[in-house]
């Protein structure tokens, strides 16, 4: 599917437009279907966006927020993408949102993803936002180069839902959504910073190997058309 590339002259202007692209979105999910449901990355570069779209009006009382990945850490890890959410996504306007964990605590991982899949399924058939982020290493979600399920959570014939992730550059093993749940979302954002991860961008684009560069089935095989978010 095709991608379209919006570039902004800084991470703030580029916050602001994406926070009302996104809620624009989620206020026509709201006014056609009565609810919405977005999916957001974790990690460093989504904070501004947070910020902005946590004080966007909309009824927010209507939406579901949850995570398109998660580390096998509880809330209060400072690791941890809820912590994350939690901080800069969940108040002001957005305070009355649902938001939904993907972490549970369970005896193992694999009883976590299934709770998580549970409890998400009424909201990701499809998501109508999923906002993607991406690593150096080209992973997006938590499909990390060579992760131990990859194959499996690539394959859009694997039944949406949350499964497991190991991998070496991974850190703590993950929960994530699988492919099938995130690449159909009617609005579907890859948002990257920095002139490094643009230069990660045209390495994964010049390629096709997506055990080395999971990304590339973002950019290849997703569903949805891409819209691709950057500034410097
Ligand atoms: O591990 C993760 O990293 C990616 C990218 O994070 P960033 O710090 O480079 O912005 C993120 O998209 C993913 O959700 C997160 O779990």
């Amino acid at each position: 599917m095709a991608s379209t590339f919006h570039e902004f002259a800084n991470g703030a202007d580029l916050a602001e437009a994406l926070a009302d692209k996104v809620a624009k979105q989620l206020s026509a999910a709201i006014s056609k279907k009565g609810a919405a449901s977005i999916a957001v990355s974790g990690g460093s570069t989504p904070k501004r966006f947070f910020e902005a779209l946590s004080g966007k009006d909309l009824d927010w009382t209507k939406v579901s927020v949850t995570l398109v990945d998660e580390r096998f850490v509880p809330a209060d890890s400072p690791r941890s993408n809820h912590l994350l959410v939690a901080t800069h996504l969940l108040k002001d306007k957005a305070a009355a949102t649902t938001f939904i964990p993907l972490y549970h605590e369970a005896a193992t991982i694999d009883t976590a993803a299934e709770i998580a899949t549970g409890k998400t399924a009424s909201i990701c058939n499809p998501f109508d936002v999923a906002i993607l982020g991406m690593g150096g290493d080209g992973h997006t979600a938590s499909f990390f180069p060579r992760g131990n399920h990859l194959a499996k959570a690539l394959n859009l014939s694997t039944p949406r839902g949350v499964m497991t992730m190991a991998a070496e550059g991974a850190g703590e093993e993950r929960l994530t959504f699988t492919f099938s749940s995130l690449s159909d979302a009617p609005l579907l954002v890859l948002h990257i910073e920095g002139q490094e991860k643009k230069d990660v961008l045209a390495k994964a684009e010049a390629g096709s190997d997506e055990k080395n560069m999971p990304i590339r089935a973002v950019l290849t095989r997703a569903v949805s058309p891409l819209e691709i978010y950057w500034a410097p």
